[in-house]
């Protein structure tokens, strides 16, 4: 579904994502690793328009987006539940909900996803800043998904949750995955991705540095790119 190949980014002259390459397969989770400031959101930022590459490609089903602004790349179907969640404070649930509604044929609408995040539905004439941070990250979630998206992607959806909040987000990334969503998942939560990932991507100082299935992901690459401080 989603082709990046040789993508190079740059803030002015600080060059942050080199020569990266990934390929995102129609109906799987493909998740992104790496620790803090390897260019994760930088990369997802890029498929989405939110910053411009001065290389490189990226194909959204053989159409290429990366000239394209964030809103055409939201109107070709893809959306993002943006790390730190970005709800608007001063809104109600359900007005965050219908900000970016974008009804489609057998898509999500607000009953829909009332079923799957019944908090929201209690929620609903609550403002968003008065929400608990596990609230909000389905709030995000659930206002990406009123797009009706083909892509969607995720900027670490566990942080700063509880344990319980972070069960939670699974369960919804596992059901979102069975209704066939296709999603890449930034993430630094290592058992996460191993449970979730159908495919995994390493960044390591804007380069990748490990392409593999869960399974192929050896002790020794954990231990080098994630779980040491550089
Ligand atoms: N707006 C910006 N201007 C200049 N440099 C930036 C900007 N945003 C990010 N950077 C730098 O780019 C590099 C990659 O940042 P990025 O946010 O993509 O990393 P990340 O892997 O998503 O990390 P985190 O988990 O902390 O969000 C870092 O060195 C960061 O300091």
């Amino acid at each position: 579904m989603l082709k990046i190949s040789d993508l190079n980014t740059f803030y002015g002259d600080s060059h942050v994502l080199h020569n990266v390459s990934l390929t995102v397969e129609q109906g799987k989770v493909t998740v992104l690793l790496g620790r803090n400031g390897m260019g994760k959101t930088t990369t997802i930022h890029s498929i989405m328009g939110i910053i411009q590459s001065k290389k490189g490609k990226i194909v959204l089903e053989e159409q290429e987006i990366q000239s394209k602004t964030s809103f055409q790349v939201s109107k070709l179907g893809v959306a993002l539940v943006p790390q730190g969640r970005r709800i608007f404070p001063n809104l109600t649930v359900k007005e965050n909900l219908m900000t970016t509604y974008r009804p489609a044929e057998n898509g999500w609408t607000l009953e829909q996803i009332y079923d799957t995040f019944p908090r929201l539905k209690e929620r609903e004439a609550s403002m968003g800043g008065a929400l608990s941070g596990g609230e909000q990250q389905m709030l995000s979630i659930g206002r990406a998904l009123l797009t009706n998206p083909k892509l969607l992607l995720l900027d670490e959806p566990s942080e700063g949750l509880s344990p319980l909040m972070v069960q939670e987000v699974k369960r919804i990334i596992r059901e979102l995955k069975k209704q066939g969503l296709t999603m890449l998942l930034v993430e630094q939560n290592l058992s996460m991705a191993l449970e979730l990932a159908d495919r995994i991507y390493i960044l390591n100082k804007g380069s990748i540095v490990f392409e593999g299935s869960p399974d192929e992901l050896s002790s020794a690459v954990k231990h080098k790119y994630l779980l040491l401080s550089s």
